[in-house]
């Protein structure tokens, strides 16, 4: 097999699938491009590729259905990405058959027995991450990537995540950048690579300015160390040196490093994973090799393509705005808190920093295990309505209620943890709205006083339930209060229909409802939708025409007088 044959498949392939040439961008294309160099390459291998580049292949059919020789064509790219020195197009190529062929498995034991197959042929290769020439991270045989909620990417052994920023299927690359002319160059005026260091009594600390990609995870847990304009950046008298370390290694871009007496802090020791920062970059963790080299346990990668310092995150995705798509409008506690990742910071400072400094709780939890942070951590996601964690990993509502039987907790206990988990919460940089504390306090009063029940002698609480799902307190949810400090509200553009022109939802009746309208009413229905508005139209009619709604004033004569002209021309979309 020959990347020219392979590419003389795909394109076969592409004309039998569904219309919109499916394999034109993310296979057919990278194997072009891999076909063309191995032809001017290899002159041997002359024959094979001949004519590929240009856009010449077998005419004849191929047997089989489509979806099964997607799936042959995927094995057969894999086993020849799995040669050394593969063509990074060839790479990219395997990457989206993969992805395909493993989307049109029937069923989920379809799906594993594809991803193990796949995963034999190219089980050889080391694990890491290349950065194709202007286009997608290429990663290789990386088998957790996960949300910015902490819950898992479905991973495949061959992937292409982008890196231009402009993908529709993010974080998988859908070729968007040689569309966009997308360029991985890195910016000649970007801040050069320097180590500074900042010497203290007891730990001194290294930056380099370069590398920084601006996450302000530092700045925002340790201001007095680390100092925003304010110049030297850092100052390590500023704070102790056990909070310095932690902050250092907690430093997502691996700017940061620690020195004491002389010996390098070690980085923290994670598993190799890839977490999709929202609206950032993908932060790597464990160690995981870039373009072959070692990089260091951390580091950020670009991923809204406007980095100056590319591959590496330069905190440009803030300045150009880079969103990925916005949290539903419902969120979970779990969701608008962070996520897995915002509780896990939480619970690590709340038991690594507060707990073993405290005089009450420090003796209580000494001989602790070393993953408790990890499993409270799992329990509050799932108690806010994040995925099934702690059910899953640790044995659920019985083995939570195990863990405190016994302990005789005491009041003194029980309010110090509170008080204590709460200046966590401020410092892992949780929402500090009031809809999200009052949530978040009012669990936590809830829960350690439910604690503090089970743990008394001879207390008996039910056995097997099921862990409990907490929610926003009175259906107070974020944004569904006016804050006193939020900027005015703009006026609503409203356009009339011309004379003649019939009423329509979209473009007359949507626009007269404001956010805060939507949001008042979301209990009940939603004002943006047509289906809603058009079911509800007659009782909003009447408290229009009342003046009860919207709550803040009532709407003018006309446009009262509009919404009952759409209703009466039949509610058109
Ligand atoms: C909302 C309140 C609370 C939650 C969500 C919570 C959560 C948990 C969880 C999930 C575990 C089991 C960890 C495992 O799987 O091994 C645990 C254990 C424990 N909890 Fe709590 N807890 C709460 C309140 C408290 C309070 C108020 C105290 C005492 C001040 C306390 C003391 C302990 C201790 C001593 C253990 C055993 C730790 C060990 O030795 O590994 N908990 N807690």
């Amino acid at each position: 097999m020959t990347i020219a044959e392979l590419l003389a498949r795909a394109r076969l392939l592409n004309r039998d699938l569904a219309p919109g040439d499916p394999l034109a961008d993310t296979v057919i294309r990278p194997l072009a491009a891999a076909a063309t160099e191995a032809e001017a390459e290899d002159a041997a291998g002359a024959e094979d590729a001949a004519g590929a580049g240009a856009g010449s292949g077998p005419e004849a059919a191929e047997d089989g259905a489509p979806a099964e020789r997607l799936w042959e064509l995927a094995k057969d790219a894999t086993r020849l990405r799995a040669r050394p020195g593969a063509h990074e197009g060839l790479i990219e190529a395997t990457a989206a058959l993969q992805h395909l062929a493993c989307l049109s498995a029937e069923d989920a034991d379809v799906l594993r027995r594809r991803i193990a197959e796949l995963a034999g042929i190219q089980g050889a290769l080391e694990a890491g991450i290349d950065v194709a020439t202007d286009g997608p991270y290429l990663v290789t045989n990386v088998s957790r990537i996960t949300n910015w909620l902490g819950e898992p990417v479905q991973t495949f052994p061959q992937m292409a995540l982008c890196r231009c920023g402009q993908s529709a299927t993010k974080p998988l690359c859908d070729g968007s950048h040689a569309r966009a002319g997308f360029s991985g160059a890195k910016d000649p005026a970007r801040v050069p690579d320097r180590l500074d260091t900042h010497e203290g009594v007891q730990v001194t600390v290294t930056d380099n300015r370069g590398r920084c990609a601006h996450s302000g995870f530092c700045t925002d847990r340790l201001p007095r160390v680390f100092r925003v304009d304010q110049e030297p950046f850092v100052a390590p008298s500023g704070g102790r040196a056990d909070e310095i370390v932690r902050a250092v290694r907690a430093c997502p871009s691996g700017a940061l490093g620690a020195v004491i007496d002389g010996d390098e802090v070690p980085a923290p020791r994670r598993p190799p994973g890839i977490e999709v920062s929202k609206d950032g970059p993908y932060r790597i963790t464990g160690g995981i090799p870039l373009d072959g080299d070692a990089s260091g346990e951390h580091y950020s990668l670009c991923r809204c393509g406007h980095s100056r310092n590319k591959p590496l995150c330069s905190g440009m995705h803030y300045y150009v705005g880079f969103a990925d798509p916005p949290m539903s409008p419902d969120p979970t506690l779990f969701e608008w808190a962070g996520g897995l990742p915002a509780l896990r910071r939480m619970t690590h400072i709340f038991y690594e920093k507060y707990v073993p400094q405290d005089d009450l709780l420090g003796p209580l939890f000494a001989r602790m295990s070393p993953d408790h942070p990890e499993r409270v951590a799992a329990w509050l996601a799932e108690t806010f309505g994040g995925p099934s964690l702690y059910t899953e990993r640790y044995g659920g509502y019985d083995h939570m209620v195990a863990e405190h039987a016994g302990k005789a907790l005491t009041e003194q206990w029980r309010a110090r943890w509170a008080q204590l988990m709460s200046l966590a919460a401020d410092e892992a940089g949780l929402p500090a709205d009031p809809e999200f504390r009052a949530a978040f306090a009012g669990y936590i009063e809830w829960g350690s006083r439910i604690a503090l029940e089970n743990s008394q002698p001879g207390a008996a609480p039910p056995p097997h339930m099921p862990v409990p799902r907490w929610w926003w307190v009175c259906e107070a949810r974020p944004g569904s209060r006016a804050s006193a400090l939020a900027p005015p509200e703009q006026p609503v553009p409203v356009r009339l229909p011309e004379p003649g022109e019939p009423v329509g939802f979209a473009d007359h009746i949507r626009p007269l409802f404001r956010e805060m309208d939507r949001r008042s009413m979301s209990f009940a229905f939603d004002l943006w939708s047509h289906e809603d508005v058009t079911r509800h139209a007659d009782a909003i009619l009447h408290r229009l025409r009342q003046g009860g709604m919207p709550c803040d004033g009532a709407w003018p004569a006309e446009r009262v007088e509009l919404f009952a002209r759409w209703i009466a021309e039949g509610a058109a979309p």
